[in-house]
């Protein structure tokens, strides 16, 4: 149906049915599609929660792009992709966007998967540039794809990979554009160099001096091979839309459009946020107030950061580093406590981790606090930097396991594979908060090399907590509970779930021991053979991929010539169906292990192998049969 026969009393928002149809609209309608379109996305996000303050600040140059641009042909690429609401409003899921971020919904991310208008998936940051710089190198080569526009953010843009890009793109001279969407905030306030030079940049357009142009300054982008156009304002629709026509016509190599923009432009209540609103739960559009998930105790980033603090103030040498995430991993509060010991280097995790081995090789104790999933990005400066130096950087891993509405990008679930099998690491998950305090002081005081302690995202109980940790012994485990058939070894906060299973496997008759093995590496081997020699069956639960905690104890005992069918051995990860979909906020709660899944389990397994109820087979021999020896009939 053509847009133009729908009756004019129809919103023009109802009359999108894909970006085209707005290229037959005139500039005031777009102008009037663009105030549809902001009040549409606060009305969205108050009822689904979700990142707010960078789509609002968006939306003009949402519309502006789609009304010049022929998406799918031309390539939309949105850097993290969290300020795409918008852009899915226009591109057929306004409906979807109802059941945002929940099962079968849309992801809070653009995704490939999900349309033809989203040609890359994002949610880490700084791709954007590299997979634009891709598909217009694919175009060059006879693909059918038309123009590239990558729109990344001041944030986004301080990475090394977006300089990558930028370095590359500049050299090879081929046809890109890429807008900067420069609102002058990250989560929080940006911090770095290069937001220094924006501002210098964006200063005549922020001052309001009509033309904005920054003569007086050559942009950097200038002098990486790009033609440099702005700062332009990034909230002027019919600008934005003379801008962008006119680029389109003469562009014949790397494009550089400098937007300033508003975080949270349009909604008094984001603008006026000190963090504009970035991520929020559902809310009061009148008063802007949040609905508050109830919280069981103090969050595990507020227990580690108060942690820190309180070994800090006994240890000079303790620095903290945040790439980007003061907030979200509580370093902010680190930092109004020791501000000249913290650091924020920006959207820069590669660094984050190499300037802590710096910091380790010239005698200071940095933790560098990073999610778990962002941690990913360093893996090489933790490998080569860190690892093969054995230089003691501590790793405080936040958001390890599943984080439910940032979905399968943001699952921090791989950790515990990537590190435990590096040299020389220490390895542990806390069980609960008091453990969390507990890894905080044993890290602080661990300078034999690199160590990591991991936690989830969420609460604890908060309950009797210590002033400060106490230092644990290294590789030491600990039984929590006795029991006798079946041991369950949780290493992370599945503890709890352990608790739980082994309450409702008693009922069922089934004695249980749950033990928290507290480090992955290196293991708690005397443990474990206590366990194996005096049970029927032991399972390992970890929050986390396969390949990790489980399987390390697998390769223990197999080495040991303990996989011998005396003790049944399971391993329970977080399958790839967890990890891979989109795990919704109903789904987190029963996507992670839970004690049903642990209880199934274990009386499967036992009714499977015949072994419920026997009494324990506890090896008692002069010593372990050594591997491949003689069977001992157990049956
Ligand atoms: C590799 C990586 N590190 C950290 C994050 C967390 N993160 C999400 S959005 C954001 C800030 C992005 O700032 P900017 O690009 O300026 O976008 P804005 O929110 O201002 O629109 C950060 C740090 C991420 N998504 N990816
Ligand atoms: C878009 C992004 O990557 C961050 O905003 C992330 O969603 C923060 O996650 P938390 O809400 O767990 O801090
Ligand atoms: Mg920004």
């Amino acid at each position: 149906m053509s847009l133009l026969s729908v009756s004019s009393t129809t919103p023009l928002l109802d009359r999108v049915r894909d970006p085209s149809d707005l290229r037959v609209l005139s500039d005031d309608e777009l102008l009037c599609l663009a105030g549809e379109l902001r009040s549409e996305t606060i009305n969205l996000v108050s009822e689904t929660g979700g990142h707010l303050g960078s789509s609002l600040g968006v939306i003009e140059l949402t519309v502006a792009i789609h009304a010049v641009f022929d998406t799918p042909r031309d390539k939309l690429i949105w850097d993290v992709g969290h300020q795409c609401y918008p852009h899915k409003l226009l591109t057929g899921r306004r409906a979807a966007m109802r059941a945002l971020r929940k099962k079968g919904g849309p992801s809070g991310f653009t995704r490939r998967t999900e349309s033809e208008h989203d040609p890359f998936g994002a949610a880490h940051s700084s791709t954007s540039i590299s997979a634009g710089l891709g598909f217009a190198v694919a175009r060059d080569f006879g693909a059918d794809i038309g123009d590239v526009v990558c729109v990344i953010g001041d944030g986004a843009m301080s990475a090394g990979m977006a300089f990558e890009a930028i370095n590359n793109a500049g050299a090879l001279g081929r046809r890109i554009y890429v807008i900067l969407n420069d609102n002058a905030m990250s989560i929080s306030p940006p911090t770095g160099a290069l937001s220094t030079h924006l501002g210098k940049l964006a200063a005549p357009l922020r001052s309001g001096q009509e033309d904005g142009s920054s003569a007086a300054i050559t942009s950097l982008f200038e002098q990486l091979g790009f033609s440099y156009h702005g700062p332009v304002d990034g909230h002027d629709l019919k600008g934005l839309l003379a801008t962008l026509r006119g680029l389109r016509q003469d562009a014949d190599g790397p494009v550089l459009l400098h937007a300033v923009t508003r975080k949270g432009a349009g909604y008094v209540h984001a603008e006026q946020a000190a963090d504009k609103l970035h991520g929020v739960t559902p809310f009061d559009i009148a008063t802007g107030a949040q609905a508050k998930p109830r919280a069981t105790g103090p969050s595990f980033t507020k227990v580690f950061a108060n942690a820190l603090i309180a070994e800090a103030e006994c240890d000079p040498r303790i620095v903290a580093i945040t790439a980007a995430m003061a907030g979200g991993t509580g370093i902010d509060m680190f930092a109004r406590a020791f501000p000249e010991r913290s650091f924020d280097v920006g959207i820069a995790e590669q660094h984050a981790v190499t300037f802590a081995a710096g910091l380790a090789a010239g005698g200071m104790r940095p933790f560098c606090t990073i999610y778990s999933t962002f941690l990913q990005r360093a893996y090489d400066q933790i490998v080569h930097d860190v690892a093969l130096q054995g230089l003691p950087v501590r790793f405080a891993i936040d958001r390890a396991g599943l984080v439910g509405a940032d979905g399968p990008t943001h699952a921090g679930a791989f950790d515990i594979g990537y590190l435990a099998n590096l040299p020389g690491f220490t390895v542990m998950a806390a069980s609960d908060d008091t453990e969390l305090m507990h890894m905080v002081a044993t890290a602080a005081a661990h300078d034999a090399g690199p160590i990591a302690f991991r936690y989830p995202r969420g609460e604890g109980s908060g309950i009797d907590l210590p002033a400060k940790g106490s230092i644990l012994p290294i590789g030491r485990g600990r039984v929590v509970e006795t029991g006798s058939t079946v041991a369950l070894l949780s290493f992370g906060t599945r503890l709890g779930q352990c608790l739980a299973a082994r309450q409702s496997l008693a009922e069922r008759g089934i004695s249980v021991t749950v033990a928290d093995a507290r480090f992955a590496k290196p293991l708690d081997t005397a443990l474990i053979d206590e366990l194996v020699s005096n049970h029927r069956l032991l399972v390992t639960i970890e929050e986390g991929a396969t390949g990790g905690f489980g399987a390390l104890v697998l390769h223990y005992l197999a080495g040991r010539g303990m996989l011998d069918g005396r003790c049944g051995v399971r391993t329970m990860t977080l399958p790839d169906s967890f990890i891979a979909q989109a795990a919704p906020d109903e789904m987190y709660a029963t996507a992670r292990l839970n004690a049903d899944h642990i209880e199934q389990l274990v009386v499967g397994t036992l009714a499977r192998t015949g072994r419920e109820g026997q009494p324990p087979l506890s090896y008692t021999g002069p010593e372990r049969p050594s591997p491949g020896s003689r069977r001992i009939a157990a049956e």
